[in-house]
């Protein structure tokens, strides 16, 4: 089996492949170039706006460009990102739980996954609930997804897998209401003391009014049940849809408050710079990315790899 890190470090040499820093060298092709004339620092916003940062964050960040050597650049471009990045801090009581072992103060903590069709929940879920487990979590994750017919299989396969008994999935049976399966499911999860309630949901498109409501019952019902359920609501982002997730992020924060981002697929197509103008623009943390669909292909978002490998 791969490990996390092998994994990871297909998203990061996706990276350095892709790297920022080539084209920047070719920039400064001729010794005397000048990094503020304007013919270059258009061709650098260029190669910004190819690594998917916003047309409207590159100004930005180029406007802080003082140096005139590949090097300056490089430090000042790395170093505006990181400030960019820094601007949230990348964790929560689950991504800590997840990645540094710190224990969960909250006694029945609850998570609504949402996301649009494909982008990787459940394979999300299902990594997720691996490390829990693997960190003595006793956590029970319910199908929410009554949408679509085979999905509840789906998950159910995946959690297997990974060592969830099936008494740990709570999927009734029968044409569900996907807020009456999160309330009974979290209900069952404080009745029968779980640390950790998951609740998978169907994929929408955040622009359909009905399934949009659905949604934010399905919050306010595990509301009911605990005064700070959902204690995250977590936003599962493909990021190879480039600047498609901004709009994703905006209009599922209308529906539910977004506490957090899982960002997956970096392995596939990776330029980093929906990242940076994700956080830039929400000042949503990302609690977690994946790159791969093994179950270890879960990692921290940890800011300085990250721009490290982005620009090196
Ligand atoms: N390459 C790659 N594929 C992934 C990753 N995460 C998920 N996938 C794949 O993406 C596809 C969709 O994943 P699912 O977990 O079913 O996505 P979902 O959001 O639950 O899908 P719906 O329930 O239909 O909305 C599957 O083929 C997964 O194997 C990842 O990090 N990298």
């Amino acid at each position: 089996m791969k490990t996390a890190s092998f994994v990871l470090k297909s998203f990061y040499s996706k990276l350095k492949e892709f790297s920022i820093s080539n084209s920047l060298k070719t920039l400064f092709s001729n010794e005397n170039d000048d990094i503020r004339s304007k013919m270059l620092l258009s061709e650098l916003e260029r190669v910004l706006i190819e690594a998917d940062i916003s047309v409207h964050l590159v100004p930005r960040i180029t406007q802080q460009i003082k140096g005139n050597t590949f090097e300056s650049v490089k430090e000042e471009l790395k170093s505006s990102i990181t400030q960019i990045l820094n601007i949230v801090e990348h964790s929560s009581p689950l991504s800590k739980a997840l990645f540094d072992k710190i224990k969960l103060k909250e006694k029945h903590y609850s998570i609504l996954i949402c996301g649009v069709n494909g982008s990787g929940k459940s394979t999300t879920i299902a990594k997720i609930s691996n490390l829990l487990k693997l960190n003595e979590y006793k956590i029970i994750v319910a199908a929410a997804d009554t949408f679509r017919a085979a999905a509840t299989e789906q998950l159910e396969r995946m959690l297997l897998k990974v060592g969830i008994a099936s008494q740990d999935i709570f999927a009734p049976s029968g044409n569900c209401d996907p807020s009456s399966v999160c309330y009974q499911g979290f209900e069952e999860a404080i009745n029968k003391d779980y640390d950790i309630f998951i609740a998978d949901t169907a994929g929408r498109l955040p622009t359909n009014v009905d399934l949009a409501r659905q949604l934010e019952k399905m919050a306010k019902i595990m509301n009911k049940l605990h005064v700070n359920a959902p204690s995250e609501v977590i936003l599962v982002v493909d990021g190879t849809s480039g600047q498609n997730v901004l709009s994703q992020v905006s209009a599922f924060n209308e529906i539910v408050k977004i506490s957090g981002l899982i960002v997956t697929k970096l392995d596939n197509r990776a330029k980093g710079g929906t990242i940076i103008s994700v956080v830039d623009k929400y000042k949503i943390p990302v609690l977690a990315i994946c790159s791969g669909e093994n179950m270890s292909a879960i990692q921290k978002f940890d800011v300085k790899e990250f721009v490290d490998n982005m620009i090196q």
